[in-house]
């Protein structure tokens, strides 16, 4: 570690303030009922209620998603017994990453406390408090007794990570490691450095997926783990030991073809790499320092793949990739314990999910270029949202299958959807146009086919069967696109692609293009151009002329270039004069809407009008009910500027047009959030609680609003949402992320299937 690095990771212990986490409460707690309810007299209910039937505690308590991280500091990392205290930070850490990764609340644990008779009696008084116990950084062979004792004394799952958690992930490495390599599992030979915890238990469950005991070489400390050895050696070790002369590490790592360390920092020596069998996988896993740093392994041997358990090297071996899923998907099944089948079930859906296609979330994160499975990139990476998605239900299932789950999941298709809503967090909004999309898919083009995300986009929302995806773009590219990103989408089969080079509906496309765009002077020679070089120009078209039921652009040029051919080669909705945007910022403290007259800089009293309409019936599709303020400088007539009387001749309009509305102005935006804050100057008004939807008077006022409601709040948008054009048509911006896109694609389907059904109920069909 670098003394710069150091620093900064001080600082980050420190600020902003001690430590990495504090407690929360979920219940509000503001006055005097709040705290009969919470503590005595209301207390006393949920107490009875657990006396009476102790599962009850799973309903009326945290402890269901409650793990204690418990240690006694005898194995902190590579750094070995730093005691207790010391051991605080990475037990702080590790509830961290179970909070983040999976939602689970953790309190770390740290006993003083060696004996592990003494160790199992404490932790196992613990079991009503908690719904899991993880065990960390406790030295073998004592925490192999402290482990069995207490997965007999207790009925909740017992799992020590250094063991299971790294058994798990470096199963899955080496499973796929060895795929890229093409070596049978069966016929490789394995040189362990380290004979403790991690080490012993990844090599049981590597046995149980077919590496025989007999090509498996262990050293430690002293040496290699023979038969006979009597110092340093217990029953565990002696399971490994090898009818063999060689005594040292350099003995045995001739030809292996893997060298798997669990041990301390710098024990293989380059001398030693380079005696490994061609093609090695070399695991160094100590931490903070590797057996080996990968730039040294690399020198001497090129043609190896290398992993360590650190973030700052390609494929990162730790734990953290299970332990908060596994924990995850077996409180979530109510399993007593986590057994082998749940273990092997996880270990499959890592080495599954590190051959899926790269996510652009992941990209993201890990600074731009797409991942492909293959040497650099044999797991996952801890930031991969999916790990959520597909570990636990995989977990889940096997605790099912294996009789030890006591709340068994029902539906699993619900499950998923609910742990995609911890990592995406659009998704609870919207499921229920998710739903609409996925009973009625409709045709919906892509204007910007070519670009990576959108075909990432057109994967996702085949597989969840959203919508017949259209994408306007050149074959090859978007073939070769498709290949470079491992994507599985086939066109002709399940996507359609449309490329005006080489297409007969150029002429009609050009012609309908002229004829919408004459009249601004647009000249026969520019329409062919326009059809030519401009995808949002033909997106639109094939929607105006029901090629297409729906649309999406923008991932490519500004927001006002799409603007003008959707809105002059689609049009508004009748009724309609102008477009309007919206956006839906999902903040902690609940969802709002911003919308705004967005092609209007000061918009007239008709457009507050239109945008109000509009954006409460797309809110409504949201299966959200609008509670509306048209918010302004002026509150409730304090101000007179021309904006503040429009805002006030908009209210009044809608109050006699949409009596149906919950809707008042104008206001102040805080006035608009409080109820208390409303009653205190207007009490009479038409709007109850807290608006969900804020009418902006200005597009000015609607972008400020949202990027720092966004930066503040921190919190996700769904948007904009495009609202009066006359057909499904939405424009994204261009940092939209795959996520962004799907949801704007189900968004699109789904009004697309209401005007459908609008359209067919006016002509007397519904
Ligand atoms: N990447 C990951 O996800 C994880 C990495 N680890 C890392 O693995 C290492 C071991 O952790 P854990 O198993 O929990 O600890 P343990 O204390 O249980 O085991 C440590 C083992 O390493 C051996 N050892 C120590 N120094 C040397 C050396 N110089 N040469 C050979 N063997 C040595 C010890 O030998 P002896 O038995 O003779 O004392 C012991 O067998 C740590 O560095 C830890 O950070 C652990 C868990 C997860
Ligand atoms: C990662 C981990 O748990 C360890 O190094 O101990
Ligand atoms: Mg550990």
């Amino acid at each position: 570690m670098s003394k710069d690095f150091g620093k900064q990771a001080l600082r980050y212990h420190r600020h902003p303030r001690p430590g990495k986490l504090a407690i929360s409460a979920t219940t509000p707690l503001a006055n005097q009922r709040d705290l009969s309810l919470a503590y005595s007299p209301g207390v006393g209910a949920a107490c009875r209620a657990i006396a009476e039937n102790p599962l009850e505690v799973s309903t009326l308590t945290a402890r269901a998603n409650l793990v204690a991280v418990v240690t006694n500091g005898t194995a902190v990392l590579g750094f070995g017994d730093i005691g207790p205290l010391a051991a605080k930070p990475v037990m702080e850490g590790k509830a961290v990453l179970f909070k983040k990764f999976a939602n689970i609340d953790a309190f770390d644990l740290e006993l003083n406390e060696k004996d592990p008779e003494e160790l199992v009696k404490t932790i196992a008084r613990l079991e009503p408090s908690f719904g899991g116990i993880n065990l960390e950084d406790i030295k073998a062979p004592e925490c192999f007794i402290v482990e069995q004792q207490l997965r007999e004394r207790v009925n909740i799952p017992v799992f020590h990570d250094d063991q299971h958690g790294t058994a798990i992930i470096v199963s899955a490495a080496i499973l796929n490691g060895l795929h890229i390599v093409g070596k049978p599992i069966e016929q490789v030979r394995l040189v362990c450095c380290g004979a403790g915890a991690a080490a012993l238990a990844c090599l049981d469950l590597l046995v149980k997926l077919g590496l025989p005991r007999t090509h498996i070489t262990v050293c430690d400390i002293d040496g290699v783990v023979y038969a006979g050895r009597s110092k340093g050696m217990d029953r565990w070790k002696a399971a490994y030991a090898q009818e063999t002369s060689a005594r040292t590490l350099a003995d045995v790592v001739d030809g292996a073809d893997i060298f798997l360390g669990l041990s301390a920092p710098g024990v293989l020596t380059k001398a030693m790499a380079e005696r490994l069998a061609p093609q090695p996988l070399i695991l160094a896993l100590a931490n903070p320092v590797p057996e080996i740093l990968p730039e040294e392994a690399r020198e001497i041997r090129p043609d190896a793949i290398i992993a360590t358990g650190r973030s700052d090297y390609p494929n990162q071996v730790n734990n953290v990739l299970c332990f908060p899923y596994i924990f995850r998907g077996a409180l979530d099944a109510g399993a007593s314990t986590i057994n082998d089948a749940m273990k092997l079930a996880a270990v499959q859906a890592i080495a599954e999910l590190a051959k899926a296609e790269p996510s652009d979330l992941v990209t993201k994160a890990y600074g731009g270029k797409p991942e492909r499975f293959g040497p650099d990139y044999l797991i996952p990476r801890p930031f991969d949202p999916r790990l959520l998605v597909r570990i636990a239900p995989a977990v889940a299932k096997a605790a099912m299958d294996s009789g030890v789950a006591s709340r068994p999941i029902t539906d699993f298709t619900a499950y998923r959807q609910q742990l995609g809503q911890f990592v995406y967090k659009s998704g609870l909004l919207m499921k229920p146009l998710f739903e609409r999309a996925a009973r009625h898919p409709k045709r919906l083009v892509y204007a910007e086919g070519e670009d990576r995300r959108v075909l990432q986009a057109a994967q996702q929302v085949v597989d969840e069967g959203l919508a017949y995806p259209i994408l306007v773009g050149r074959r090859a590219v978007i073939e070769a696109r498709l290949k470079e990103q491992g994507l599985r989408l086939k066109p002709g089969q399940d996507v359609t692609l449309v490329n005006l080079d080489d297409d007969p509906r150029f002429g009609t496309y050009w012609r309908a293009c002229h004829r919408l765009l004459g009249r601004q002077g647009v000249s026969p020679e520019e329409a062919r151009a326009i059809i030519r070089t401009q995808p949002t120009a033909v997106a639109a078209l094939m929607v105006g002329r029901h090629e297409a039921d729906s649309m999406i652009c923008g991932a490519v040029g500004k927001f006002q270039h799409h603007l003008r051919y959707v809105s002059d080669l689609i049009g508004v909705e009748p009724g309609t004069s102008r477009l309007a945007t919206m956006t839906a910022l999902i903040l902690p403290s609940g969802t709002y809407f911003i919308a705004d007259s967005h092609s209007q800089q000061e918009p007239d009293v008709d457009a507050l009008v239109q945008t109000t309409v509009r954006a409460a019936r797309q809110i409504e599709a949201f299966g959200v009910k609008p509670r509306i303020a048209l918010v302004s400088r002026s509150n409730f007539g304090t101000g007179d500027t021309p904006s503040a009387v429009r805002t006030r001749e908009a209210v009044k309009r809608l109050h006699a047009e949409h009596p149906e509305l919950e809707v008042d102005g104008e206001m102040h935006a805080d006035v608009a959030l409080s109820r208390e804050l409303r009653d205190a100057v207007y009490p009479e008004s038409r709007l109850a609680g807290c608006a969900n939807l804020l009418i902006m008077p200005g597009p000015d006022a609607a972008h400020i609003a949202y990027s720092l409601l966004k930066s503040l709040g921190g919190g996700v948008s769904v948007g904009p949402i495009l609202l009066g054009a006359a057909r499904p048509a939405h424009i994204v911006t261009q940092s939209v992320t795959v996520r962004g896109l799907v949801n704007m694609s189900a968004l699109a389907v789904a009004q697309a299937g209401e005007q459908d059904r609008v359209e067919s109920e006016g002509l007397g069909l519904g």
